[in-house]
């Protein structure tokens, strides 16, 4: 238990100092929540002792009304330091774990992790937040309540303070148990909303295939079995919890009445006065309530727990490495030359590629081609350091791509992927990606560029249009302009393009090719080509097989050379 309160603590980091301070106000508000019954409790035994007048009863009074209003402002100073401090630590948090998914490898995102960082992002830190910075204080207050309400059973007679000892033990033992429970059954429940998640993102993202290959049913069944799973798991959970609950209500049902019965016993042996005995009467029900509710609130961080465990396992993941601190030679300069010296890779230990080497001198275009898994995505993946190489070097400038901080490497490149990705945002602010400081003018002028202006003037709100959910929608041939447009307004000295292989209509295809080659002007290409006709002016061709380079050379120098390029040429077209 105290285990899980200082992994919380941990967590808050710089944080840590505001969340101990608010321990003291939840002490304070804990000693105030219990004066009231104290205050009554002097004043039962001054009227029983005939000593009582009204003047008294005013003090007593104004008294009451003072430790409520003070218990009132104790907890909020408490509140205002624990549950602020909880949303300042996780905006820190979420900030961090920003950082660190962006350095990390492309593999962890491929590797099932999706489901994880939503449900992180999603559940387990919006659950902590809202949930257990202000349990922390409601624990502090309850323990010194419970605390209070014991010594004051010691003051009245031994074997009360000792009894009530007895029972609180007897509270920590079955609280114990159904934290254990409660730990085990989050842990289940927490993998299955992660795999629920998975799934859910899985069938959204598919939505479109899952209908055209007719596998809603199919897709549909899954997707029920996995909330059918995460409903037994939520009902194993109430099963195995329950008695535990009920467990601790009859614990705290036995222990008032043994107290009742003790006093009782003593008051009739003469061993406690009557006014003790009206006293008893007045705590009885307030005994054991803190400890009881301290046990319930324990329940809520099991699932902190669980939850803490998947924030931590997130955050372990080994970042790639971005502790080179030197420049480009050319830093920023318009045009980059490009080598590969002996790269080999493997994503599983398997090599996918074997010792590739080649330059792609500053301003001149390279394709890359070859059938299909030979890669040719990978050689270009390696470049933006999405993955680092396995041995070998790739450099830009001359400079060793992993010597450069990560964010220079990336100012250098702008890449154009087959599968375009637009925010659900304003066309303007995904035009602006690009580059966040640019002006109006130039990211209309990087639409104009990209051939996109003239469509995105038609649209409801022309540039201020918002794309996705509830907003425009947009062909597949204008969204692949927009993220052109963003290329060429970033203007990186070095471009990737995945060539597009889903066939768009003629104008659409004019179109990208216009805005390709816009954006391609006086840049370092590197080019993954599928249709060989796009790539006839390559000033070199790659030909990649099974992770080599089988071929080089420009195309009338293949073509001459009778190889498999000439090869490929030939079934194209034919
Ligand atoms: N993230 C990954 N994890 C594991 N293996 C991968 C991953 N990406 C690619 N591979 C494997 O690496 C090999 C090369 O893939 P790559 O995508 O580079 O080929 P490609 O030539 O670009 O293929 P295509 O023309 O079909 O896009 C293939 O065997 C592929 O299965």
């Amino acid at each position: 238990m105290l285990k899980i309160l200082r992994r919380i603590v941990r967590i808050t980091g710089k944080y840590k100092t505001r969340i101990r301070l608010s321990y003291i106000p939840a002490f304070l508000k804990g000693i105030m929540l219990k004066a009231p019954l104290f205050l009554s409790f002097f004043v039962i035994s001054l009227f029983m002792q005939g000593q009582m007048d009204a003047q008294k009863c005013l003090y007593f009074g104004i008294a009451i009304v003072a430790s409520v209003i003070l218990a009132a402002a104790f907890e909020h100073v408490s509140n205002v330091l624990q549950s602020a401090t909880g949303y300042m630590v996780f905006a820190d948090l979420r900030m961090k774990l920003g950082d660190h998914l962006r350095k990390l490898p492309m593999g962890y995102f491929t590797e099932g992790n999706i489901g994880k960082i939503s449900s992180v992002l999603g559940t387990d830190m919006v659950f902590i937040e809202e949930n257990c910075m202000g349990v922390l204080s409601e624990l502090a207050s309850f323990i010194i309540a419970q605390g209070l309400m014991t010594v004051s059973m010691f003051a009245m007679n031994t074997w009360l303070g000792l009894l009530s000892l007895a029972v609180v033990a007897a509270f920590m033992i079955v609280g114990n148990l159904m934290m254990k429970t409660s730990l085990k059954h989050s842990v289940i429940k927490q993998e299955g909303s992660e795999s629920l998640t998975e799934e859910v993102l899985d069938f959204a993202e598919g939505i479109g295939i899952i209908k055209s290959y007719n596998l809603l049913g199919e897709k549909s069944k899954k997707l029920s079995d996995e909330f059918g799973k995460s409903c037994r798991e939520s009902i194993a959970f109430e099963v195995a919890y329950g008695p535990w609950a009920r467990a601790l209500y009859l614990t705290f049902g036995i222990g008032t009445a043994l107290m009742l019965a003790l006093s009782g016993f003593l008051f009739a042996r003469g061993m406690i006065p009557d006014t003790y005995m009206v006293g008893m009467a007045l705590f009885l029900y307030d005994l054991f309530a803190a400890v009881k509710s301290y046990y319930s609130q324990m329940a809520r961080l099991t699932v902190t727990s669980a939850s803490l465990d998947r924030i931590e396992e997130v955050f372990d993941a080994e970042e790639m490495k971005d502790e080179g601190r030197e420049m480009f030679a050319e830093a920023d300069g318009k045009t980059a030359a490009i080598e590969y010296d002996g790269v080999s890779f493997g994503y599983t230990g398997k090599d996918v590629l074997k010792g590739v080497s080649f330059t792609v001198k500053p301003g001149e275009m390279t394709a890359l081609v070859g059938p299909s898994g030979s890669g040719k995505s990978t050689i270009a993946s390696l470049l933006a350091r999405f993955w680092d190489v396995g041995s070998g070097q790739i450099r830009v400038n001359g400079k060793d791509i992993r010597k450069v901080p990560l964010g220079r490497l990336m100012d250098q490149i702008s890449m154009v992927f087959q599968r375009v990705y637009l925010f659900q945002d304003t066309v303007y602010n995904n035009i602006a990606i690009g580059r966040p400081d640019a002006t109006r003018e130039e990211v209309e002028e990087a639409a104009r560029k990209a051939r996109c202006y003239d469509f995105i003037m038609q649209l409801p709100d022309g540039f201020d249009t918002v794309i996705g959910e509830g907003g425009a929608s947009l062909s597949g041939g204008e969204k692949q302009r927009i993220s052109i447009a963003r290329c060429i307004l970033k203007d990186a000295p070095i471009v990737i393009l995945d060539e597009a292989t889903a066939s768009v209509d003629a104008d659409n295809e004019r179109a990208i090719q216009e805005a390709i080659s816009e954006l391609c002007r006086n840049k370092t290409l590197l080019v993954i080509a599928h249709r060989l006709k796009t790539i006839r002016d390559a000033d070199q061709i790659l030909v990649i097989s099974d992770g080599k380079i089988v071929e080089k050379g420009d195309h009338e120098n293949l073509i001459s050379r009778q190889g498999v390029y000439a090869r490929m040429v030939t079934l194209q077209a034919s």
